[in-house]
């Protein structure tokens, strides 16, 4: 007897398969696992037989003893209540009957069985002789999804060759056996009926109706594994679905996109299997945000530790000195400006490509409120070009610019955001200390919102970018990051204090994105 408290509702179906393996991954109980992961539901496993295949075809297969079989099964059953099953692989008479009293004496709500007989590579899984005893296999399940090859066998019939041949025949098995017949299409164009127009059907029949599931054919040679994962994903779905055509036509659309999105696994080189997980394409990524956190920690420490950034913290900085600071801040803010357009240039659209606009647009409007407020008092106005440490920042964003996709780009404009919002904050709470702080606007400006509400969307659009970019892409973009993240450090540090003149108190800023 199960011992997992069967009285309190799990929080997702237990779920078991019961079939063969394959090392490749594709097909067996390995398929059955990934799509019962893929339905959200804990999958188990029962081995009914090894078998060393790949995409090209079955080596050898090698059956357990039924008595260990037997043993696997009761030991599943024996501590977890199992709330759907579903058989693949029964190889031999024996194990089908194993199979079969096990399932007698330990009936789970919902038993979904997968009569596999032969791979899609054309090997035998089944012995001849275990025909009969998977017939009497049927009748202890629920469903039984075969092709057209297994309905014949099943059904005691000829292949059918035309669809509509094939759902008459599983009326016929299904009215014999009191079973639900998913049967399935898949095999239609090697059964004779021609490439045009049938697509890939399957239907679900009993004894009094039948529910059509239609669907397109892909061309593709990934279908190693499709029966398998099917059978398996509606086995997953039915215990939180009402009925077996819910749980149906969820599957069927589910592996659709799988088969689709085989292709591109480049796992083998003969029929290769679906892609399970093709509609969580995220899933196993590492946020581009999580990833450089750490660059992003170090620039703001480092930022913090820099003389003028101390000085400005506790209002001791010279007036001149900041003046000096903002006129590179002007500058550098007219060519950030064109680099935010590239971006929104590059930007995929929707809300990425307006806010780079915007972005690009607010740096020209700060740059000229800056020599409206600040750099207007300053005792001697600051002039001149861009400082070699402006100009080696600017020159590598104009470079990701000129070079980089737009995910680059975006890499590598976020450390201005992102850096200034942290430093922003982090100096806001130590100005509030100190009465009368000269700066307390223009640090307020960079550690309040609106800048920090943009400095953390700037990060989500470049999480966005990242999920999809390939490997040296995404290494390029954490190394423009990190690149940032040492110039925007350099960029704090580049005014001398000791020339500067005495501090100016009770400036004033504009405010906006820097
Ligand atoms: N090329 C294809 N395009 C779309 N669906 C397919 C394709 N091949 C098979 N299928 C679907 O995969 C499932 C398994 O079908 P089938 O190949 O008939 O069974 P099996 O894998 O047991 O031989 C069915 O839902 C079928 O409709
Ligand atoms: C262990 C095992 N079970 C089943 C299949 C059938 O695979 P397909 O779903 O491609 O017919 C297989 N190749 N291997």
């Amino acid at each position: 007897m199960s011992v997992d408290g069967a009285v309190a509702h799990p929080s997702r179906p237990r779920v078991l398969s019961i079939a063969g393996t394959d090392p490749t991954g594709g097909a067996g109980v390995q398929a059955d696992l990934k799509s019962f992961a893929a339905h959200g539901a804990y999958g188990m496993a029962v081995v009914t037989a090894l078998v060393a295949q790949n995409t090209r075809g079955v080596r050898s297969t090698l059956v357990p003893d039924v008595a260990f079989l037997r043993a696997q099964l009761d030991t599943v059953s024996d501590d977890v209540t199992v709330d759907a099953v579903k058989i693949g692989m029964l190889a031999t008479a024996e194990v089908a009957a194993a199979v079969g009293a096990w399932l007698t004496a330990h009936r789970p709500p919902f038993v979904v069985l997968d009569p596999v007989m032969v791979a899609t590579s054309g090997d035998r899984l089944l012995d001849d002789d275990a025909v009969a005893a998977v017939r009497a296999l049927v009748a202890l399940c629920d469903v039984v999804t075969p092709n057209l090859p297994e309905l014949a066998v099943l059904a005691d019939e000829p292949v059918a060759t035309t669809w509509p041949d094939a759902v008459a025949q599983a009326g016929r098995l299904a009215r014999r056996t009191g079973v639900t017949v998913l049967v399935k299409g898949g095999h239609l164009h090697a059964a004779g009926s021609g490439p045009t127009a049938v697509g890939s059907p399957d239907a679900l029949v009993d004894a009094t109706s039948v529910i059509d599931l239609p669907g397109e054919r892909v061309a593709t040679t990934s279908t190693h594994g499709t029966g398998c994962s099917l059978s398996a994903a509606l086995a997953a779905l039915r215990p939180a679905r009402p009925d077996w055509a819910s749980a149906a036509r969820e599957a069927k659309a589910w592996l659709a996109g799988a088969i689709a999105a085989g292709a591109a696994l480049r796992v083998g080189g003969g029929h290769g299997p679906v892609d399970h997980f093709h509609h969580a394409p995220g899933l196993g990524a590492r946020a581009f945000s999580d990833e450089v956190a750490g660059a992003l920690a170090d620039a703001t420490r480092d930022s913090l530790a820099v003389p003028f950034v101390r000085r400005l913290a506790d209002g001791s900085l010279p007036y001149d000195a900041f003046a000096t600071q903002l006129h590179q801040d002007a500058l550098y803010l007219v060519e950030y400006s064109r680099v935010l357009a590239r971006a929104a240039q590059l930007a995929p659209g929707g809300v990425a490509q307006e806010f780079f606009a915007r972005g690009a647009h607010a740096c020209l409007a700060v740059e000229r409120s800056l020599h409206e407020s600040y750099l207007a008092r300053a005792h001697v106005r600051p002039t001149g070009p861009a400082s070699p440490v402006t100009r080696a920042y600017v020159d590598h964003l104009a470079a990701v610019a000129a070079h980089g996709s737009y995910a680059e780009v975006v890499a590598a404009v976020l450390p201005c955001y992102q850096v200034y919002a942290q430093v922003g904050v982090a100096l806001l709470a130590l100005a509030a200390d100190v009465e009368g702080h000269p700066y307390r606007d223009w640090v307020a400006t960079y550690g309040t919102a609106p800048f920090t509400d943009h400095a953390a969307l700037a990060g989500r659009l470049a999480d966005d970018a990242a999920r999809y970019v390939d490997p040296s892409t995404r290494a390029r973009m954490v190394a423009a990051f990190a690149t940032s993240c040492r110039h925007e450090v350099a960029f704090f540090g580049q005014v001398p204090l000791d020339a500067a003149a005495p501090s100016l108190p009770g400036a004033r800023v504009p405010v906006g994105a820097r």
